[in-house]
């Protein structure tokens, strides 16, 4: 049974990211006082106090944790910046060191924003459910190796002291996006997105911001004494498996760029991935360079990984609160700046 959280003060760590905002925005509405932890700036909220600092360091912590209900820990390093080292202290130390902190300040809640990419592995998941599917022995990426010792470390913790639970969302896009929209505009004006990897047919999930803060939400709302979803992950997602490339169509061509239209071979693609991964690290005592094919944005593209989320609904009362369509035209519509400059010269 959901706690009454009326006036509950929660601390989002990471919250002036994209999907640390919402956040904060859902709480707020949702009634709840909103303390913020991050190591940078990005806006202002006069309903909101924020504490800026390093997650790494205990004592920029403690300060932002005094009297707080439950803490959202949502912060990571870039997803695609492929920073080892940085991966390793933020996502693992830096999550250990939350997790010390909380303790250490008598919180006793914590939610933390996993990635379903931690069961991931470059082979095709079709309807995954959390309980058959083991994390990937063998991560396409740092920062999905990182993000599996985060979840488990954070799952680990979980005891009638303090509860814990892990949101595992996937392809999270709407306002605000730091990844999946810019870096497609950004291929698209370079005229990369003329190709589809593979034949066009794989089915993913996608997971608009909206829906991951409502399962936050919930999440916090559900966890504590004698409550099922304690120590637990759950997959959140839209709910609607869709062709990657459908989305990615609806995307692309609802901001004014062309459709992909030219098949490419996936496994060409990929060994050329592997191959360009291969390059960068002989060279990276030289010189640091990130290629924009990498094996983990091949697999994403050209692979099944899509899953289930009726643990979610049945133990958090979660349901997609914006479909698809409601989700790609919100998102559209925000960004008048991405838009196709050339489609007004044609118009
Ligand atoms: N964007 C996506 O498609 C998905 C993201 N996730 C997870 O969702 C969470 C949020 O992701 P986004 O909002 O996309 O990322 P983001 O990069 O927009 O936000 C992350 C925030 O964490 C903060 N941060 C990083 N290192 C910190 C440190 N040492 N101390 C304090 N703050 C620090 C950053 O300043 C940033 O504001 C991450 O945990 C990510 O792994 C999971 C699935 C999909
Ligand atoms: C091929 C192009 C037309 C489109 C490129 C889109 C990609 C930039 C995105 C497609 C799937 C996205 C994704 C993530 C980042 C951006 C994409 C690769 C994550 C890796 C972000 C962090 C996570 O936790 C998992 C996400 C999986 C999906």
């Amino acid at each position: 049974m959901a706690a009454s959280v009326k006036n509950k003060k929660c601390l989002v760590i990471g919250g002036c990211g994209f999907l640390g905002r919402h956040l904060c925005e859902g709480l707020l509405e949702r009634g709840w006082t909103v303390n913020v932890f991050d190591i940078r700036s990005t806006f202002e909220d006069s309903r909101i106090k924020f504490f800026i600092g390093d997650l790494c360091k205990k004592e920029d912590l403690l300060p932002a944790l005094e009297g707080v209900y439950c803490v959202f820990h949502c912060a990571s390093p870039a997803p695609l910046s492929n920073n080892k080292a940085l991966f390793y202290k933020v996502n693992y130390e830096g999550t250990r060191n939350v997790i010390e902190a909380c303790k250490e300040a008598g919180v006793k809640r914590m939610v933390l924003t996993s990635s379903a990419s931690v069961v991931y592995e470059g082979k095709g998941i079709r309807n995954g459910r959390e309980e058959e599917l083991p994390y990937a022995a063998k991560p396409l990426d740092y920062y999905t190796e990182t993000k599996i010792l985060q979840e488990r470390t954070s799952l680990e913790a979980n005891s009638d002291d303090f509860y814990t639970v892990a949101i595992r969302p996937h392809g999270i896009f709407g306002p605000r996006d730091l990844q999946l929209v810019p870096i497609t505009v950004d291929m698209a004006r370079k005229g990369k997105t003329k190709f589809i990897i593979g034949d066009g047919k794989n089915v993913v999930d996608f997971t608009y911001v909206g829906n991951v803060v409502h399962g936050h939400i919930l999440a916090a709302e559900h966890i504590g004494p004698g409550s099922p979803a304690n120590g637990k992950a759950y997959h959140i997602t839209n709910d609607e498996p869709i062709f990657f490339w459908t989305f990615m169509t609806r995307l692309l061509t609802g901001l004014g760029y062309p459709a992909p239209r030219i098949h490419l071979p996936y496994s060409l693609l990929y060994v050329v991935a592997l191959f360009l991964q291969f390059v960068a690290w002989i060279v990276s005592p030289l010189v640091i360079f990130t290629p924009s094919l990498s094996p983990m944005k091949v697999a994403l593209a050209g692979t099944d990984h899509f899953y289930n989320c009726e643990n979610a609904k049945r133990d958090l009362g979660y349901s997609p609160v914006f479909t698809l369509d409601q989700a790609l035209k919100l998102t559209i519509e925000s960004y008048p700046e991405m838009r196709n400059p050339e489609e007004k010269k044609g118009s």
